[in-house]
């Protein structure tokens, strides 16, 4: 059995697994990093192998502490991955969109694939037919965008997230709730219109923690699933085995 850590800007995620299936999932804060990972380790007694990718601020020694009962590996740019990385700064390349990247390129074999991540930011990754990784998109995430507009002005509230009544906002909060929500989702359904323009055959995944809210709000088919990136963890650590 393995644990994946996905250490994002926001929340730390996990999930257990063995072979493909998936066992359960965990969201929790930093500080309760230790605590958590305590209580899934005796939960799961079977775990052996602990795989990390961190785009956040947990680095690999917080996991050393680990080394000792498991075997603990924190993803990098140099471990094998499944795609030609065409980017042109690669190390600076987020280890999460190379995750994802992977696991679209695993799971969806000889198509175009787009990958889009709305957590603390959204992005886009596109991979293409010959597992070519071009790039993408990176942008602000729905709770970004809230916090920007109150953090940025003097009148504007902080609000949390809720479903725009109409287009047209008919007071602050409704005008806020618009344009947050509706501008993310034409922002999101015009990228796709535009890869759709240049590239045929291809699939849309959409992850992270804005997936439910979303894929009943896009106008395009796409594969929801805000598990993608734990799913993927798994397989890049497979794929790690078998090429290392
Ligand atoms: N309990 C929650 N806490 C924070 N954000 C949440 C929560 N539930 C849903 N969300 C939504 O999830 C988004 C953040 O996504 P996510 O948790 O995937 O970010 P993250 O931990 O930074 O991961 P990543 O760095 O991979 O994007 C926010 O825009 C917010 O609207
Ligand atoms: C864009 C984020 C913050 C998304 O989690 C992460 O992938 C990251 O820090 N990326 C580094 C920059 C890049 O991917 O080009
Ligand atoms: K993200």
């Amino acid at each position: 059995m393995i644990l994946v850590i996905d250490v994002g800007n926001t929340r730390i995620k996990g999930a257990v697994f063995e072979g493909a299936i998936l066992f359960e999932v965990f969201v929790f804060s930093k500080i309760e990093l230790e605590k958590n990972i305590e209580n899934i380790l005796k939960k799961f007694e079977k775990i052996t192998d602990l795989i990390v990718s961190s785009v956040g601020d947990v680095e690999k020694q917080s996991f050393l502490a680990y080394d000792k009962v498991l075997n603990v590996h924190f993803l990098s740019h140099e471990d094998p991955f499944p795609f030609h990385n065409c980017y042109s700064t690669p190390k600076t390349l987020g280890i999460d969109r190379m995750v994802l990247a992977a696991g679209a390129t695993l799971q969806f074999p000889n198509q175009n694939r787009l990958v889009i991540d709305a957590g603390t930011c959204v992005t886009y990754d596109f991979i293409d037919q010959q597992n070519n990784y071009l790039g993408g998109a990176i942008a602000p995430g729905l709770r970004l965008r809230y916090e920007a507009l109150h953090n940025f002005t003097a009148k504007l509230p902080l609000l949390s997230l809720e479903s725009p009544k109409d287009l047209i906002g008919t007071s602050t909060s409704e005008s806020i709730h618009s344009g947050v929500v509706n501008g993310f989702v034409y922002e999101i359904d015009g990228f796709i219109e535009e890869y759709k323009a240049r590239y045929s055959n291809f699939i849309i995944i959409l992850t992270g923690g804005d997936t439910d809210f979303l894929a009943k709000r896009l106008k395009n088919t796409i594969f929801a699933n805000s598990n993608f990136l734990l799913e993927s963890l798994n397989q890049t650590f497979q794929y790690k085995i078998k090429n290392d």
